[in-house]
């Protein structure tokens, strides 16, 4: 990258996967994978963007999976939301590691742990240059951190949600179940929803239309295409009103 790079977008909403934090291991958190992603994240934050993130929780609890179970599905999703809330804290402490500041700030609060999610003091962080972890997802059961995403992207005033996945893109199907899918490189709202493309959930993708809040989804795996995205180079697939 040249010196001179300049960011497409001042402020993002970074949507991290809670899997992708796997690795090839079965479950948890890969260190060495998380150091990598970290390093990505401060590339970006070096060219002089703010970066808001929201984490998943799939590496660690679903609440679908444990309400299906037979387990009350408001007590399963609060768990996977107090499993983001492990993510965040594991995220940000790798960032400040590498001596960037980030800041947890949760949708359920547990004060002991991290700072409630108030957003004039996230705005104030993002102004002040540090990144900023959204944890807990809405902090509602029924919902997902995609949703999450869709719904603090809007609140800061985000230029672009960048969903980051093991995928990357949106494709005609899941691209894990059927090889002969497709990827597209834009597509609207509409016709995701239509198609029920299944890379977000319905209720993420509708908040974002109706915000005209553009989705971007690509490969947190591949090495410098979160940078390409942030330049504006062709990279994933965009999803706009
Ligand atoms: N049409 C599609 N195009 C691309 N990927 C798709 C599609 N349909 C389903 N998928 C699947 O969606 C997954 C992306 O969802 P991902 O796991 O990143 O989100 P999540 O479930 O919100 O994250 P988390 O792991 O934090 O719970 C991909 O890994 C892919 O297997
Ligand atoms: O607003 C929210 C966000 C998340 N949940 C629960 O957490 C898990 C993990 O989130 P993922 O988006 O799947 O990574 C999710 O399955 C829900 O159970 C929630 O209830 N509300």
């Amino acid at each position: 990258m040249s010196a001179s790079a300049k960011p497409a977008y001042q402020r993002i909403l970074l949507k991290l996967s809670g899997e992708a934090l796997m690795g090839d291991d079965a479950f948890g958190i890969n260190r060495t994978t998380i150091e990598r992603m970290v390093d990505e994240i401060i590339a970006v934050t070096e060219l002089g963007v703010e970066l808001a993130i929201v984490i998943g929780g799939g590496n660690i609890f679903r609440g679908v999976a444990g309400g299906s179970d037979g387990m009350d599905r408001a007590t399963a999703d609060y768990m996977g939301m107090l499993a983001t809330v492990m993510n965040a804290l594991a995220l940000a402490d790798a960032i400040e590691r590498k001596h960037v500041t980030a800041r947890v700030m949760s949708a359920i609060s547990i004060d002991q742990v991290v700072e409630p999610y108030v957003r004039p003091k996230a705005l104030q962080y993002l102004e002040e240059g540090k990144v900023v972890v959204f944890a807990a997802g809405t902090g509602n059961p029924f919902f997902t951190t995609d949703t999450a995403a869709a719904l603090r992207g809007a609140e800061i005033g985000a230029e672009l949600v960048l969903k980051a996945t093991k995928v990357d893109g949106v494709y005609t199907a899941d691209p894990f179940k059927d090889p002969t899918a497709t990827r597209y490189s834009r597509l609207t709202f509409d016709e995701a929803m239509v198609k029920n493309l299944g890379i977000m959930d319905a209720t993420a993708f509708a908040l974002c239309r109706d915000q005209k809040l553009p989705i971007k989804v690509f490969s947190i795996v591949k090495p410098g295409a979160l940078q390409r995205v942030i330049l504006g180079e062709d990279e994933g697939t965009l999803v706009y009103a």
